[in-house]
């Protein structure tokens, strides 16, 4: 297999992995459920699905992927997490339980179920320049599933997109894609509904991250 084809991982505990396992092909990765630590330790980049992130989260420790993965994200790991995954990125959850604990990565507060009862699931249609969704460009899909907004972020996170959040009466709309270095979140499932672009920018991603430094520097 050609090794300028970067292998994805997709965290396959719970939740949509073959939606991931299909945009991610689609994108031009090769993608491997990742279940086991030594099926983490291969791939170049890691999807964290839409799920449940206290399940997840309790999967990951049951099977001793936890702190191999905190490892790895300290260590430069592109990762990608939609919805619950984008839970587990983020360095604080706000009015978790006392017990959920997160990967962490990401400086940003999310809330969890944030969207509101009466909207669990509804689509917007969402202006995304850093996503290939800026003026001209067809707007990004975006699927929302029992979503978290991102309700604070720090100075080293880049805010990539905002969905309108009528019931909460914010204008300027909540942050709903942030990226931070090598890792992305969505609050949203651009997997559902063949939305490519967040994808395609993920696997830039990682093959950036795959490209010797010196490499990087010339090119
Ligand atoms: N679609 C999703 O991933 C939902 C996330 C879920 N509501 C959570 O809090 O973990």
């Amino acid at each position: 297999m050609s090794p300028s084809i970067p292998s994805v991982g997709v965290l396959a505990l719970q939740g949509d992995v073959r939606e991931h396992v299909a945009a991610l092909t689609g994108a031009g990765a090769r993608p491997l459920p990742v279940r086991r630590p030594a099926e983490l330790a291969a791939v170049d980049g890691l999807v964290l699905p839409g799920g449940e992130s206290t399940t997840m989260e309790k999967l990951l420790r049951a099977f001793d992927l936890f702190e191999p993965l905190r490892e790895r994200i300290a260590e430069g790991l592109p990762v990608y997490g939609s919805c619950a995954g984008m839970i587990l990125l983020a360095d604080r959850v706000a009015g978790a339980t006392a017990d959920q604990t997160t990967l962490g990565g990401i400086d940003m507060t999310v809330r969890r179920n944030a969207f509101g009862r009466q909207v669990d699931s509804h689509e917007q249609y969402l202006t995304a320049p850093a996503l290939g969704a800026g003026e001209g460009e067809p707007p990004l899909h975006a699927v929302f599933i029992r979503a978290p907004w991102v309700e604070q972020v720090g100075e080293g996170v880049e805010v990539l997109a905002r969905a309108a959040a009528p019931a909460a009466g914010d204008a300027d709309g909540k942050i709903v894609a942030v990226r931070q270095g090598r890792l992305l979140a969505t609050a949203f499932h651009p997997e559902i509904g063949g939305e490519m672009r967040v994808h395609r920018l993920f696997v830039e991603m990682v093959s950036d991250a795959r490209l010797p430094s010196t490499q990087q520097l010339t090119s």
